[in-house]
């Protein structure tokens, strides 16, 4: 069987094709697992061994083809998967959980030597040296997986989880952004610029993103091998937003079929309010996100090539004698033993079947495989039990038995032959992604001709048109399809079986057409983008840590909150209040909100709930000193008859655009078009712009600004840069003198060493201009830096992507990561709460050099000492 050996495809996709794309010729793949199994049969044993893990067959063909056949250079990077030591007598299911030391050794912890072996023979076995395994050695093995498994798995399936009070989940979550965040730094170590990174499936849904923020040109697929469900289902995930986040770091995401990639936009579109530039298109982060279906096929030669050989035949000439006495009909079924593959259904409408048609009774039979499921539950597996022995007590006799029913795994061969002597197939899954069951089936029915029935649930039913599609909660239909299906006269059934066969989608075609899609999508980077580094996040917090006279200069609207259609509902967060609460409360901390919001609407939502901010409201025309009640208004001097001018004129725009609306402030005057069609919006903003820089600007001291659908007139006396420049070069802690210039020059030692900026718009750019300034000056003045960190503690940090025009020196995507860098900060937010972090962990998932990675490693060290003395 070893001898098999591809056909060549012509026309495969070549990285040759398309040199203005500037290709690598590599594809660096990231997928779940590894496809070998690494064990021991008895702890004694010195050496690791593999073997050949079942499952994936198509990914694993495709990942093959590319590797041998295609000129592209193709690399996998896959986790190890759970250790095993088969003589525990441990159940897989118990590994892991088990805390017991006795139980859970070193053994699992592995030297280096220990791993370079593992891996010479993973790539021996491989055939190739390009795959690349990732080390997560923890004592409880499964943690890897159960976000992905016990959250995301569930919901994708429409499966409601039980109410909790999110404590494991939080811990759930955490690793899974290890799990995500250690794929990336393995793959952002071996990329190289023009690489294609094809990203694989639920488990790594933050990579994209994490690749992305540290090659903001890559190329970045994603293909997700599961459903994904409607946003009213995806919304009751409490991560929705990282989740969605970190899938809009591809270029393209791609789903088995058309209504899983509308679920996803919508999802995008609703929750996070994102941008759709087309049907299958959408705006997210500076990017441009292709989102589109490609259903996945299976490895067509191959399969026909184990399918139909003389040890095959055999079998099947075996199985016929074994079941088909009386030349009874066999229905076949196989399918994983959890709550989505519809076996419950499937015998539910078999039983239907016998009673509907008595004459059937002694003429057929079903056996039914099933395998184990990750997400095996003892309710259905009970359900199943209970519904065969009914049905083979009322209709079975000592002689004849209904359903066969196997619950265990089957090698690959008997797999094939009972696919070939089926005379009917029958898949009832109440949720698929792809049902490759399906597929192989047609396949093995390529010279017998037997029908089809399949789900209309299953990701399949889109392809294979000419089953007889049915709704599996409908065992009437189910069972009229059945004796439908076994009274087929042979010319029907041949010429089903013909466009059946015909439209199976081969792995390497999928491949190729996914690739050849990819590469066309993408826009050609022309290397005029300036792009702006993500903050390091643990680098800030050791900064944190370090510093003694901290100053945080934050921006409101789009920086602290999210920005809403309605100004008014743009209130913080209790979240937000107890983060800066916390910030506040330390003597070392100074915190400044920055905005261009009023006095009113500052002091009722952040002065009156926490005093001990500092407010500067209208762009710098009020203040507020941090512990200090009083309103200093800057404005007092200021001519202001400007004001009814420019109202007038916008009454006369909130007339041309339905929908605008004019916010009176005590000073500035806004025009907002956010709720008007943002076409009309802008187009009138733009005419209104140049209305006021034509009839105000040259006659009052006045600047008018464009802001984030909205255009501005204030005052031109002050500007956020100029508030910023007073609060740095002040005197750390001292009572602000804000009616005074003070260009007085303070003790460097008094001055801040940790000055964190953050703001979203244009009017944030003077504050991250100013910050710039200061930081010359300090350079020029020679001032001493922090001998750590080779800076003065100066994080001018834009609030959007990196693609983003900013004089700022790095971004946070969103208000999410805001806040969640500041929880870092107070010791509210985990540094594992979201990835993008930049995170070195080493070989267990610890953070590298952290006290946890210290302590693993002396445990296993003395353990190791103490084996090796004993064995002395
Ligand atoms: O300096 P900021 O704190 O960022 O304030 C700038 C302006 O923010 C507000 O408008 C913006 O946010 C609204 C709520 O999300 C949104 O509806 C509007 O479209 C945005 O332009 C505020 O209303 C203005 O007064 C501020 O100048």
């Amino acid at each position: 069987m070893s001898s098999f050996k591809y056909p060549k495809i012509e026309n495969f996709v070549k990285p040759s094709d398309y040199k203005d794309k500037k290709l690598s010729g590599r594809i660096l793949n990231a997928f779940t697992n590894i496809p070998y199994q690494i064990y021991k049969n008895d702890s004694n044993e010195e050496e690791w061994s593999i073997k050949h893990l079942p499952g994936n067959s198509a990914l694993l063909s495709s990942f093959s083809y590319l590797e041998k056949e295609s000129e592209w250079e193709n690399h996998l990077f896959a986790w190890t998967g759970e250790l095993e030591i088969y003589n525990r007598n441990l159940q897989k299911s118990e590994l892991g959980q088990n805390q017991n030391q006795s139980q859970f050794d070193e053994s699992f912890y592995l030297n280096s030597e220990d791993k370079e072996d593992i891996e010479s023979k993973i790539k021996k076995a491989h055939e190739s040296e390009n795959i690349h395994p990732i080390w997560l050695l923890r004592k409880d093995q499964q943690r890897w997986r159960r976000y992905a498994e016990n959250c995301i798995w569930p919901a994708f399936h429409y499966i409601m989880s039980t109410p909790s009070d999110g404590r494991e989940e939080t811990q759930w979550w955490y690793d899974y952004v290890k799990f995500n965040e250690a794929y990336a730094s393995k793959v952002i170590a071996a990329y190289k610029p023009g690489d294609i990174i094809w990203v694989h499936d639920y488990y790594l849904l933050l990579l994209p993103q994490l690749i992305r923020m540290q090659f903001p040109n890559a190329i970045i697929a994603f293909f997700m091998h599961c459903p994904f469900p409607s946003s009213e289902y995806f919304r009751a995930l409490p991560k929705r937003q990282q989740l969605l986040d970190g899938l809009l770091g591809s270029n393209k995401v791609s789903f088995q079929n058309p209504s899983f990639a509308r679920h996803f936009l919508s999802s995008c579109k609703r929750i996070l309010g994102f941008e759709l530039t087309g049907p299958s298109q959408i705006l997210a982060y500076g990017l441009t996100i292709n989102v589109d279906s490609n259903p996945i096929g299976i490895d067509v030669p191959k399969i026909e090539y184990d399918t139909f050989n003389k040890e095959i035949d055999s079998k099947v000439f075996d199985l016929k004698l074994a079941y088909s006495n009386n030349n009874k009909k066999i229905i076949v079924g196989r399918d994983r033993l959890d709550s989505v593959r519809g076996v419950v259904q499937k015998l539910q409408a078999f039983e239907t079947f016998l009673e509907m048609y008595p004459e059937m009774r002694d003429k057929v039979i079903l056996i039914q495989v099933s395998s184990p499921s990750f997400s095996h539950s003892a309710k259905i597996e009970q359900q199943v039990s209970e519904l065969i022995s009914n049905i083979n007590g009322k209709y079975g006799s000592l002689n004849s038995i209904p359903i066969h029913h196997y619950q265990m795994r089957i090698a690959k061969e008997e797999y094939f032959a009972l696919l070939r002597v089926a005379d009917l197939g029958l898949i009832t899954s109440v949720r698929d992604g792809m049902n490759t069951t399906a597929f192989e089936y047609v396949i093995a029915q390529k010279y017998n001709h037997s029908p089809l029935i399949l789900s209309e649930f299953s990701g399949n039913a889109d392809v294979l048109h000419d089953a007889l599609i049915v709704n599996p909660w409908d065992s009437v239909a189910v069972a009229k399809a059945i004796y439908e299906s076994l009274n087929l006269d042979e010319s029907r059934k041949q010429i089903m079986e013909k466009l059946l066969y015909k439209s199976v989608p081969s792995i390497q075609q999928w491949t190729n057409d996914y690739l050849t899609n990819l590469i066309e999508e993408i826009e050609i980077d022309d290397g005029k983008r300036k792009l702006t580094s993500v903050l390091d996040r643990p680098l800030l917090l050791d900064h944190y840590k370090q510093a003694h006279r901290r100053l945080f200069l934050f921006d409101y609207d789009g920086t602290l909150t999210p920005i809403v259609k309605d100004p008014a509902a743009a209130i913080p967060s209790s979240r937000l209040i107890n983060i800066l609460g916390k910030l506040s409360e330390d003597p070392k901390n100074l915190i400044w909100i920055i905005s261009g919001r009023d006095q009113a609407f500052l002091e009722k939502w952040l002065g009156s709930i926490n005093p001990k901010l500092g407010l500067s409201a209208e762009h710098g025309c009020f203040m507020k000193d941090v512990n200090n009640q009083e309103w200093v208004n800057l404005a007092s001097e200021v001519d202001m008859s400007w004001q009814q001018k420019v109202e007038d004129i916008y009454n006369e725009y909130n007339i041309k655009t339905p929908g605008a609306s004019t916010e009176k402030k005590k000073v500035a005057l806004t025009w907002h078009y956010r709720r008007s069609d943002p076409e009309l919006g802008e187009f009138n903003a733009e005419k209104l712009v140049q209305e006021l820089q034509e009839k105000i600007a040259p006659h009052y001291d006045v600047e008018v600004m464009t802001g984030k659908a909205n255009v501005e007139v204030r005052p031109s006396f002050v500007n956020k840069g100029e508030i910023v420049r007073r609060l740095v070069c002040a005197k750390h802690g001292s009572p602000q003198v804000h009616n005074q210039s003070t260009n007085k020059e303070n003790d460097f030692e008094e001055l801040p060493d940790f000055i964190v900026c953050l703001g979203d718009d244009s009017t944030d750019e003077d504050m991250f201009n100013k910050l710039n300034d200061v930081e010359k000056d300090w350079e020029s003045k020679a001032y001493s830096k922090h001998e750590k960190f080779e800076n003065f503690g100066i994080y001018p940090i834009k609030v959007g992507t990196a693609s983003q025009v900013t004089n700022a020196k790095f971004h946070l995507n969103n208000p999410t990561q805001v806040l969640e860098t500041l929880g870092l900060l107070v010791g509210d937010v985990s540094i594992f709460e979201t990835g993008g972090s930049k995170l070195e962990l080493d070989d267990r998932g610890h953070l590298k050099d952290s006290l946890a990675s210290k302590k693993s490693r002396d445990i296993i060290a003395s353990l190791r000492r103490h084996k090796s003395e004993i064995k002395k």
